[in-house]
């Protein structure tokens, strides 16, 4: 008790709004500071590199203090959340002139990772989602918002689809239910930031109710999501949250809508991270988004990387999207210009966004009214005769003049960024305004005004206007013009040779003039707030605006992309058959030492004559590259872009597996191995008649027998698969398996082709039919700067174990023989006389009795030795 009455009113505050927040660093505003007290304070300063002090210092009350002045919250807050803070900012609530107790307070927003619009918090070119899961028997539903643009996708599958969306989506902050924590981290893994709610919010019918609250319906059949009772339950606890966190200003979250799994080519986890599509393992890694990406805006540069790992399998949307960019192609002057025009553009969704969040500034809404200018030239741009696809989109860009207009006639042409800093609203919006602008801002040309007129009028040549703390404004008379003072003006003070007067007129001045500022920032205040209301009612066709120029932007992006790399148009069909010729790798071919040319490649798939691929080829011949490049040339025509290579004609894909290179996964305590087998289990589970099935050595993380008999069933298996005869590119350092054709008519081998010259290796890289005999992997050891004399002995193994190549029992034979003789593998394993004697000298001597110049003489003997 005796503590509690030591606390200040201030503290007792400060510890009331915090236990309202558990878990998250408290900003709390005091004066022109945010504060933070006790362990948040030691946190912050540790983060902020901000100075720790101590407030009450000595008393039972002590606690560590820091903080910073409030204008530097965008530069602070920032660095808390991106440190993984979840923090609640504290507000002062009302004037603290206006009122005599302690100012109310409270928390006006929670901005956790998830939960973030801050431009310094989110990446310009990607999403910033939140996502919400829930999981039930198996099924999961999973909704992404992301509240900086307003997208909200909900879907519903098994954990296995959920986890291909979470790694296609890449959300910052992941929540779930409290119970499921476990399960969760057990399915996907620890590497999200997650947070865990209550259960109480997971019903039904809360869920739902929220949801149709916040998008003011009677049901959700519209959105058509009806059908994913799980997904719609997790999206409305995503708005629950939003809730909590105290974001309710939400308007620009005006749909929702499901993604739809059968609409989109799947990709598994393995293949999104495999092919490198928008993220590596290895940071300085290109990836295919890298490559791909020149978009003029983030919006383009957002809708690139969604459609990167959700390619379409349906060929007329495809092939509308490989119409525009072919139009693009070749009509180069209107693709620049389209471009330009985009690019003025800006991030017209995040800038509605913070509208509807009512967070926007000045400077946003004047580049938002930038914006629409520029669609009113893509309008009449993309209004082009030859291209039907171009009008449909000229058709749905809307100018919005009405509130574009407004928005020019309301501001100054160039407002500050703070709406606190005044003259923010144009003259001429408001009389009141401009007559209190003239008071506050003309203040010298007035008083001059009434100098002169009153000099005039009176004929006081030498009267003066000045102005004193006691009674503010005054006329000053010297004493000779005393007597011409007007009777109606007050006398205030006599000085020895003048006297002081004021008058009605610069009294009412007075007041005007101090009240003027205040009253010009509350009326700038309510017209600025008007207006974001009356931006807010254009919120939907601003959207879809942002929509259409996204897409717009990435074709443009497309056509400019595949001029400057050379790529071509993809031909697709509804077929079968997947035939590139001259194809690339379009991330390596990017990457190579200057001088060197990417070596091309034809690949041919037909289910009918040619399912599976068995590629065999020396380490580094550039197996894995001709399996990756395979895959990406089929993903990037299925979204729309062109390929690199000198023709493609592509059959529907509605799947591609990859199971390429040793995914080493220490951190989740599973071995390689068992990963490998994970990943090869889901593609032979999931499998279908169009699938493309991109293999590298599988099998390779187990003994050789194994992984031979492992591989062979697989390619089997797929060959002998009752429906499915998916499109199979195998490679491996088995050329056992080149055995498999004997038997199976459609696997074929291949070989990627090397040269021999001068004991070098030349890579030629050139894939030609027929199986390979040699791995020249020793090769690869000595290129790696392995020590000469391990080569040496590695030479000789593989030497004995190829002569007596002859079947399993004698390699087992030859290789107990070997493993024999690497136990003597020490320094003189090496059969050479001159060692052998030298051997034998060291041994017989004796170290106890050696005097130093008998050593020096032995050393002498060696060196001779060796030097005959
Ligand atoms: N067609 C090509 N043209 C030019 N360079 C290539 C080509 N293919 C591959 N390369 C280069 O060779 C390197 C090795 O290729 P890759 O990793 O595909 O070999 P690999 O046969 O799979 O080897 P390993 O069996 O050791 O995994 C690549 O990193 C790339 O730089």
């Amino acid at each position: 008790m005796a503590k509690a009455k030591k606390q200040t009113p201030l503290m007792q505050q400060y510890n009331t709004i915090k236990a309202k927040y558990p878990g998250a660093l408290l900003l709390f505003r005091v004066g022109d500071f945010y504060e933070t007290f006790g362990e948040d304070a030691v946190k912050a300063a540790g983060i902020l590199g901000i100075v720790l002090t101590k407030r009450g210092n000595g008393t039972e009350s002590e606690t560590a203090l820091a903080g910073f002045p409030h204008h530097s919250l965008e530069t602070y807050l920032p660095k808390l959340v991106r440190a993984g803070q979840r923090v609640a900012i504290c507000d002062q609530l009302e004037d603290p002139k206006q009122t005599k107790t302690i100012v109310k307070r409270g928390v006006t927003e929670l901005v956790t990772p998830g939960v973030s619009y801050n431009d310094n918090i989110v990446q310009q070119k990607a999403n910033n989602y939140l996502a919400s899961i829930f999981n039930d028997k198996g099924q999961c539903g999973v909704a992404f918002l992301d509240i900086s643009t307003g997208e909200f996708l909900v879907a519903q599958g098994s954990a296995n689809y959920v986890d291909k969306l979470l790694q296609g989506f890449k959300p910052t902050e992941i929540i779930l239910p409290k119970k499921q924590y476990k399960d969760f981290s057990e399915q996907f893994g620890t590497q999200y930031y997650t947070y865990t709610l209550d259960e109480w919010p997971y019903t039904g019918d809360y869920a739902t109710e929220t949801l149709l609250r916040h998008f003011e319906v009677k049901s959700m059949k519209g959105f058509g999501i009806d059908r994913m009772p799980l997904g719609t339950l997790s999206a409305g606890v995503a708005l629950h949250y939003l809730n909590e966190t105290e974001h309710r200003n939400l308007q620009h979250i005006s749909n929702i809508s499901r993604i739809e799994e059968d609409n989109h080519m799947w990709l598994d986890r393995f293949t999104i991270r495999n092919l490198e599509l928008i993220g590596s393992t290895n940071e300085n890694a290109a990836t295919l988004g890298d490559i791909l990406d020149e978009t003029a805006s983030p919006m383009g540069a957002r809708l690139l990387r969604r459609w990167i790992v959700m390619p379409l399998k349906d060929l007329k949307s495809i092939n509308e999207r490989l119409d525009i960019v072919a139009y693009f192609y070749s009509n180069r002057e209107i693709r620049d210009e389209l471009i330009k025009e985009i690019k003025q553009v800006g991030d017209l969704e995040r800038l509605i966004s913070k509208i509807g969040l009512q967070k926007a500034n000045p400077r946003e809404i004047t580049q938002l009214k930038r914006a629409l200018y520029a669609v009113e030239k893509l309008k009449a741009l993309t209004n082009q005769e030859a291209s039907d696809a171009l009008r449909v989109i000229s058709e749905q860009l809307d100018v919005c003049e009405i509130i574009r207009d407004k928005m020019e006639q309301t501001l100054q042409a160039e407002p500050p960024v703070a709406l606190n800093k005044g003259n923010v609203i144009a003259d001429g919006v408001n009389d009141e305004l401009d007559k209190l602008r003239k008071v506050a801002f003309g203040g010298k040309d007035y008083l001059l005004e009434i100098q002169r007129r009153e000099s005039e009028a009176t004929g006081i040549p030498s009267l003066k206007i000045a102005f004193n703390n006691v009674f503010g404004y005054y006329l000053e008379v010297t004493n000779t013009h005393k007597d011409k003072v007007p009777a109606s003006w007050l006398r205030k003070q006599t000085l020895v040779n003048a006297e002081r007067y004021i008058t009605e007129e610069l009294k009412e001045y007075e007041e005007q003039i101090l009240g003027a500022e205040e009253k010009i920032q509350a009326i700038e205040n309510r017209i600025y707030a008007e207006l974001l209301l009356d931006i807010a009612a254009y919120i939907k066709p601003i959207q879809l605006n942002a929509q259409l120029i996204a897409k717009l932007d990435v074709l443009l992006n497309f056509a400019l992309i595949a001029e400057r790399n050379y790529y071509v148009k993809p031909q697709l069909s509804e077929g079968k058959v997947l035939d590139i010729k001259g194809g690339r790798h379009p991330v390596i071919e990017k990457h190579l030492p200057i001088g060197e040319d990417y070596i091309t490649n034809d690949t041919l798939l037909d289910p009918e004559t040619q399912q599976i691929i068995i590629i065999t080829g020396p380490n580094m011949a550039g197996k894995s590259a001709l399996l990756r490049q395979t895959g990406l040339i089929v993903l990037m025509a299925q979204i729309g872009c062109f390929v690199p290579a000198k023709e493609a004609s592509i059959g529907l894909v509605d799947k591609i597996f990859t199971r390429v290179g040793a995914s080493d996964n220490l951190s989740s305590g599973e071995s390689t191995f068992m990963v490998e087998m994970n990943e090869t289990a889901s593609i032979m589970n999931n499998l279908s008649d169009r699938s493309l099935i991109l293999l590298d050595e599988i099998g390779r993380g187990t003994s050789t027998y194994d992984g031979i008999s492992i591989a062979w069933a697989i390619a089997e298996f797929l060959h002998n698969h009752p429906f499915a005869r998916a499109k199979t590119l195998f490679a491996t350092h088995y050329h056992e398996l080149n055995e498999l054709t004997n038997s199976m008519t459609r696997i074929k081998n291949f070989n990627v082709t090397v040269k021999e010259m001068n004991n070098k290796v030349i890579f030629l890289r050139k894939l030609v039919p027929g199986g390979s005999e040699h791995s020249f992997g020793i090769h690869v050891a000595k290129l790696a700067g392995m020590p000469a004399k391990l080569i040496a002995r590695a030479n000789e193994i593989l030497k004995r174990l190829e002569q007596e190549r002859t079947g399993g029992e004698q390699i087992k034979d030859s290789m107990r023989k070997i493993q024999k003789q690497a136990y003597q593998l020490q320094m003189f394993a090496i059969d050479d006389p001159v060692l052998e004697k030298i051997r034998d000298m060291l041994n017989n001597l004796d170290v106890n009795t050696l005097t130093p110049v008998e050593a020096l003489m032995k050393l002498d003997e060696i060196q001779r030795l060796l030097k005959n």
